[in-house]
């Protein structure tokens, strides 16, 4: 071969390794890259034993129901995922419902807004955000409201993440970001002027426990609203299918147990509250929210050879590949148990607290 037709070659290789790597892929501009797939604030070597450790939890499911065990189950969790989240879906850890003719990010957005625009807060209201991940809702909904927003999440590694996002984009003024458990949450009684969690509060192992704290902290008078993970009236116990699948989201979402669409009110009125509104968001005239889930499965696998091949040089850590593949398979438990109607990320409920 003369010299120029090495050339060709290895630009022609060059390119499509650069292509494979950062051109196709999911459908959001990301701030992650998959050369900086880190463990969270877990160490490098640890990665593969704490992931081990995070299946092990569902090996003994008594130990799901020892409620003091769950927010730590739930922090190695997000050690193991928050990476992989941000680089394969974006900045918002949540689903909603796709929009004819609006990008994911868009349909991402106005899922976002509809949520605060329910507490009917003025500018300068203080709000507090339940469960806020690396901030992307809570980024969204300052910049749409004008609200002072308060996130809380178990998890060290997010905070630095949505302060370091909070900062990027200016909205370190209006954003601030707590490390706590949101089931003992470090706020005085009647301090926010709102609430608002986001597929959040399906890790409190009693949804009672974070709806009790939220009642709490929320001034008289005051709205708080949830998107709920819950299973549907169409889930059937009985059904081993349905199980499977149920178990699967389970499993893959460190989720101490899927909670039935008719707890919900329940548990917001045996606290306080009182019930404004409730609607499952998934259910049509929606256009369904797991489509995203399964057109992005081409990009699911070329993210796993990526990810096989950076841990084989030893640039992502070792533990990646096995998370990669749970949540491989997990995606799938997703996309069936939406597109069987039994199980909803967005059931929706809108409550007040009673003036004293
Ligand atoms: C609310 C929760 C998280 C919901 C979603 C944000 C995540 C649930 C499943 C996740 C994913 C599955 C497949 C991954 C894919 C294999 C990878 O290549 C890129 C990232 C995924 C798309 C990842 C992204 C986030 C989810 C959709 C729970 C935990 C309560
Ligand atoms: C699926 S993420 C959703 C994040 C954010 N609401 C969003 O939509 O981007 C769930 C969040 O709940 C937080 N969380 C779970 N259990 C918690 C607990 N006991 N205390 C505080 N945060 C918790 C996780 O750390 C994570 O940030």
């Amino acid at each position: 071969m003369d010299s120029f037709a090495v050339i060709c070659t290895a630009s022609l290789l060059a390119g499509g390794l650069y292509f494979f790597v950062f051109g196709f892929g999911s459908a959001e501009v990301k701030g992650k890259r998959a050369v900086n797939l880190t463990g969270g604030s877990i160490d490098k070597e640890k990665i593969q034993d704490n992931y081990k450790q995070y299946w092990s939890f569902f090996r003994h499911p008594k130990e799901i129901e020892k409620a003091d065990k769950v927010p730590a189950f739930v922090d190695t969790f997000y050690n193991l995922v928050t990476d992989i989240y941000e680089w394969g879906w974006g900045q918002s850890f949540h689903f909603s419902p796709s929009l004819p003719g609006k990008s994911h990010r868009e349909a991402t957005r106005i899922h976002e807004e509809r949520a605060v625009d329910m507490l009917g807060v003025k500018p300068g209201a203080r709000i507090l955000d339940v469960g806020c991940g690396v901030g992307g809702p809570m980024r969204a909904i300052a910049a749409h409201s004008k609200a002072n927003v308060v996130g809380i999440t178990i998890n060290e590694y997010q905070v630095k993440r949505a302060r370091m996002h909070n900062k990027k984009v200016g909205l370190d003024t209006l954003c601030e970001v707590v490390c706590g458990n949101f089931l003992q949450m470090p706020f005085a009684d009647n301090s926010f002027d709102g609430a608002y969690s986001i597929e959040a509060t399906c890790h409190a192992p009693k949804l009672e426990e974070v709806y009790k704290e939220i009642y709490r902290v929320i001034k008289p008078g005051s709205y708080y609203v949830s998107y709920e993970w819950v299973t549907t009236e169409l889930y059937q116990h009985e059904d081993p299918e349905h199980v499977e699948i149920i178990h699967g989201i389970e499993r893959g979402d460190a989720l101490p147990g899927l909670r039935s669409y008719k707890d919900i009110a329940e548990v917001a009125k045996q606290v306080g509250f009182e019930v404004v509104k409730e609607k499952d968001l998934a259910k049509p005239p929606s256009n369904p929210w797991w489509t995203r889930l399964k057109m992005g499965r081409i990009a699911y696998w070329r993210n796993h050879i990526l990810v096989t091949i950076l841990a084989f040089l030893g640039i992502a850590p070792k533990g990646t590949v096995d998370v990669h593949e749970m949540l491989f398979v997990t995606a799938d438990y997703l996309s069936q148990g939406g597109e069987k109607g039994i199980f909803s990320p967005m059931h929706m409920i809108l409550c007040r607290k009673p003036e004293e």
